[in-house]
Parts: structure tokens; C-alpha cells; sequence
């Protein structure tokens, strides 16, 4: 395609109109409009002429990563995406002619019958007033929490969704009852794994997807546009009864046009769901947990760091609940392992801890056949101190593993007692695992913050003492039953609590409105960064 462009003479450029220059030209060739550029290039005849070459087609955003990334190196994209999502734009309504027949005029005779049946036809509202058809409605797009998704790695070749436009009135010249309302669009439903929080890029939080089901609308569809009636002056005053979509002048026009769709940016990020979390040092022997009290088949190897995304495993319903809460199951996340540093970048990192962050009670793997297991068991948890101290509130067992192993045998007793002596007696405020009552003063007046740094200041003796010190052998399963009865006791422990809390809170949310606070602040943790 060739665009001409003029000598910048200001004859020329006041004859366009004054966003269209010649340096927008050159920037956005295609934003001159087809008549526009006839009527310009008509008055301009004596002028020489630049010409430009310039392809037509649209350029495509390259996608965010490149695939051989992926393949290579999956655990640094699973979890987090940008993706720009576009709802599509309303259809445009339509200008059009009332057929010619009197209006407020009674029938006389036959061929005027004939025109108030035609007059009769078309589509009416209650009071009588016609019905003009509409632009259809842009494709709305929705995000939805989907069982079946397990990451975002997709996101990655595919970030930009865009929804189609609505169809235009499909008419133009004569009103008749045949003339139907432009076709809306359908909305586009993007899937994402559950446990995935919906961000704006850079802004606030939308949603956090953590049911099944969960959705949220994040770009609307234009509205259509409407449709207008041309009349001659003189005919307008008896139309506008009929109808108040009585074009007045040329600018009325615009309301034909439909409304364009929404455009933003977003940040997915993906939080696992899992009531329990494994955590432990690499080769402690997480996956050999998960793998054998769930049907879950995680890679296990003698190296670290063979685990370099989370694995969940669903643990069976807790015989003790008795018939009816049986089905009552629990969600197991095996994460990779953490070393020392990690909260500083070392190993993988630190961003994979934010998977805990939905987790009620921590399982720490420590292999007892270890140079120094108290000395791992303490590393992890300063780990976890430093990257979110709340962790280290959650009710928690500790699993000596390797048992088979005599180096682990021989020392069994004495780790039992020295890491079950680690931290501090569970306070009852702590049991409720209430940050707000952590330390002393007003802690509850000051920001989330403030609260966080009060609390990583304490060491992690100040923080509650393991639930149970389990020996076990996970690879010859030695001593799994009892590990697996004491994570049950802990899961039926945080299901009271979790109950206890919920009616506490709503008793706080009652109370609250009594007073007349509108601004109860409720998890304003949850809203700190660290997503
Ligand atoms: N002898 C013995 N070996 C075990 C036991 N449990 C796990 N192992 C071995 O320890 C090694 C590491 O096990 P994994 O389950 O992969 O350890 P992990 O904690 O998941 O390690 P990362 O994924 O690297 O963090 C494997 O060779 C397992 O066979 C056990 O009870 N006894
Ligand atoms: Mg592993």
C-alpha cells in the first residue's frame, strides 16, 4: 500500500484536521482515513508528493517467552504470567428512513389501510414507542478457576485473548419489523488452574480463584450502538411521539457507533491449594512422602532439587470423623527443596514458598541420617521466618526420616528431644494462630507492615513448638501409620479453629455494625506483597 504525503507547506496540514500531521502520518500511516485522504489529495493537486511504502498487515505481538525456555526451564514460569486481555467492541447501530406513509393522519380508504397494518408491524414497546434495533453487545472475557488446569505454562505462548466484536445492525435505508438487532458476541472464558489470584499488572488484586467455579469478569464487551430514524425537519415533531432516536443533526451520529471493548493487563499468579505443606532440605525425602501416602507419582532421585515444581497428592478421608465426614480429604503440596540463602535467591529461590501460603499446617521432612538434622530442621525454619513469619505460626509435625538407616536409628531419641524442645510452648493465643497477638501493645492499629517486621525481629524460639516429632522410614514405610494419624489429629485441630475463627469473625463483623465501622479491616495480610 502507498500513502502520499505533502511537503510540510501549512496550506496542506490546515487542510487536514489537526491531529493528523505529517509526522502522525509517518508514525501511523493507516490512521488516514480512506475519504479523508481522497478529499486532501483533491484540494492538494498542485502539490508534489512523498510517497511511503507500507505494508497493511498488523503487527503481532511476539509471545512473552521463548518456548525452548519452557521446556527447559518450566519452574521459572508455572507460577506467573502476564497476560493483556481485550473485550470486543459493540456493533454499530444503523441510520435509518421511516417508510413513507402519514403518520397521525386516520386511514382513509385502501391504500392507507393498507399502510397503518405496515405501521402496525413494527416492533413496540408498552407505551407504544417504537423498538429501533441495537448493535450487538462486544464479547465480554471472563476468567474461570478450572480443576483440570494445573499451570500457567500456556499463558506463556498465548498472552494476548482478545473477544470478538458485536454484529451491526445488519440494514440501512428503510425501517421494517425484518430489521433485527446486531448479534452479540460471545464471551471468551479463560481457564486457570485453581489457586490462581487475578491481578491488575501493577495494581490491585481482582480475585483469588481458590474454589472451583470461582470467575471474574475482567473486560467488558462494548455496548452496541443505537439505531437512528432521518427524518425531514418537518416530519420530526410528530416522530420524536413515536421515538426519541430522532436524528437532530449530523453529530447525532455517534451514538450509532458502539462503544469499544475493554483492554487491560493482568498479572496471574498462581497460589496452590493444599492444606498441608512439605518442607524440608532437598534429598530429605519429601516426594518419597508424598508418593506413598497419596496416589500422587512425584520424581524421585538421590540429587537435590529433583523437585522444581510444586506436586500435590490428596490424602484419604480421616477414618476418625466418623460416616458422614469420611469423604473429609486433604490436599498435600510437596515443594522444592530449600537450602540456606534461599530467601536471598539461593537454590530455587524463594518465590516457590508462596505456595504455602494457602496451606493450614506444615509437614518439615528432615533426613535423620544427616550430618546434623537439628541444624537442617533450623535452617528451614529461619527460611520460612524470613520470607513470611505467619508460616511459622501453622501448626506443624516434624518427620524424622531414613530411620532404616542406623546412623538415623541410633540418634532417634536424642533428635526427638532436642528439636521437640525448639521454640516456645503454644501460647493460646498462638494455637489460634492470630497474628494480631503476637508481641504486646496495639499491634492490631499498625500496618501489616509494621506487624511483619515486629515479627521477624524474634528468633525462631520464639515461635511455637512442633505438634509432633515423628521417626519414620517413608521409603520402607516404617512408622507411616503413626505419622498419618498424627497429621489427621493436626488437620481435625485446624478444622476447629478454622470454625472457631469463622464464628468469632462473624461475631467481630456483627459487633462491627453495631458500631456503625463500615472499614473493617479483614486480611489485610493477605493484600501485603507477598502473593
Ligand atoms: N534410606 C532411605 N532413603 C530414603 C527415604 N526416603 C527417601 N529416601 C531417598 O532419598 C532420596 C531423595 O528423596 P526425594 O523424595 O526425592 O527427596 P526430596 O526431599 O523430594 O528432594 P528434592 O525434591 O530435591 O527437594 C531418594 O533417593 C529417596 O529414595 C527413607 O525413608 N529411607
Ligand atoms: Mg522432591
Amino acid at each position: 500500500m502507498a500513502l502520499l504525503l505533502p511537503p510540510p507547506l501549512p496550506l496542506y496540514t490546515r487542510q487536514l484536521s489537526a491531529d493528523i500531521t505529517a509526522r502522525s502520518l509517518l508514525a501511523n500511516p493507516l490512521s488516514l482515513s480512506a475519504r479523508r485522504f481522497k478529499q486532501w489529495s483533491y484540494s492538494s493537486k498542485t502539490a508534489d508528493y512523498i510517497a511511503i511504502n507500507c505494508r497493511s498487515t498488523r503487527v503481532r505481538e511476539p509471545p512473552s517467552t521463548d518456548s525452548t525456555a519452557l521446556v527447559r526451564e518450566p519452574h521459572k514460569y508455572f507460577d506467573q504470567v502476564i497476560i493483556t486481555v481485550r473485550a470486543g467492541d459493540g456493533g454499530h447501530g444503523a441510520v435509518l428512513n421511516m417508510p413513507n406513509q402519514k403518520i397521525n393522519s386516520k386511514p382513509r380508504g385502501k391504500y392507507d389501510q393498507a399502510n397503518t397494518r405496515k405501521k402496525g408491524s413494527y416492533k413496540r414497546d408498552s407505551d407504544g414507542s417504537l423498538i429501533l434495533p441495537m448493535g450487538g453487545h462486544g464479547g465480554d472475557v471472563v476468567i474461570y478457576a478450572d480443576e483440570s488446569k494445573e499451570s500457567l505454562l500456556e499463558f506463556h505462548q498465548k498472552n494476548r485473548y482478545c473477544a470478538k466484536r458485536g454484529g451491526n445492525v445488519d440494514a440501512m435505508g428503510t425501517l421494517t419489523s425484518q430489521i433485527h438487532d446486531g448479534f452479540a458476541a460471545p464471551t471468551i472464558r479463560i481457564p486457570v488452574p485453581l489457586g490462581t489470584v487475578v491481578k491488575r499488572k501493577r495494581g490491585k488484586v481482582l480475585a483469588d480463584l481458590a474454589q472451583p467455579g470461582d470467575e471474574i469478569l475482567v473486560a467488558r464487551g462494548g455496548q452496541g450502538g443505537i439505531s437512528l430514524l432521518e427524518m425531514p425537519e418537518r416530519k420530526r415533531k410528530s416522530l420524536m411521539a413515536l421515538s426519541t432516536n430522532v436524528m437532530r443533526d449530523e453529530s447525532d451520529k455517534i451514538l450509532v457507533l458502539g462503544q469499544p471493548g475493554e483492554e487491560v493487563s493482568l498479572e496471574l499468579i498462581l497460589r496452590v491449594v493444599a492444606d498441608v505443606g512439605l518442607v524440608g532440605l532437598p534429598n530429605a525425602g519429601k516426594s518419597t512422602l508424598l508418593a506413598a501416602i497419596t496416589l500422587a507419582k512425584p520424581d524421585i532421585a538421590d540429587y537435590p532439587f529433583t523437585t522444581l515444581m510444586p506436586n500435590l497428592g490428596r490424602l484419604d478421608g480421616d477414618p476418625m470423623l466418623g460416616a458422614l465426614e469420611y469423604s473429609s480429604e486433604a490436599t498435600l503440596a510437596d515443594l522444592p527443596g530449600l537450602i540456606e540463602g534461599a530467601h536471598l535467591g539461593k537454590g530455587l529461590g524463594r518465590n516457590f514458598l508462596r505456595h504455602l501460603r494457602r496451606t493450614q499446617m506444615l509437614i518439615h521432612v528432615v533426613d535423620a541420617a544427616a550430618e546434623n538434622p537439628v541444624n537442617d530442621y533450623k535452617t528451614v525454619k529461619e527460611e520460612l521466618r524470613m520470607y513470611n513469619p505467619e508460616y511459622l505460626q501453622r501448626p506443624y509435625i516434624v518427620l524424622l526420616n531414613k530411620i532404616d538407616l542406623p546412623e538415623a536409628r541410633d540418634r532417634l531419641p536424642y533428635l526427638i528431644q532436642e528439636i521437640s524442645s525448639i521454640g516456645c510452648k503454644e501460647t493460646p493465643e498462638l494455637a489460634n494462630n492470630q497474628i494480631l497477638t503476637i508481641g504486646t501493645g496495639d499491634l492490631h492499629k499498625l500496618s501489616p507492615e509494621v506487624k511483619i517486621e515486629e515479627m521477624k525481629e524474634k528468633g525462631i524460639e520464639d515461635y511455637p513448638r512442633p505438634l509432633a516429632v515423628v521417626g519414620a522410614s517413608v521409603l520402607k514405610h516404617i512408622g507411616v501409620d503413626e505419622l498419618l494419624k498424627e497429621v489427621r489429629a493436626a488437620l481435625r485441630k485446624c478444622r476447629d479453629l478454622e470454625q472457631t475463627q469463622e464464628e468469632e469473625t462473624t461475631n467481630a463483623m456483627v459487633k462491627y455494625r453495631w458500631l456503625g465501622v463500615d472499614d473493617v479491616q479483614t486480611s489485610e495480610y493477605q493484600e501485603s506483597n507477598q502473593l
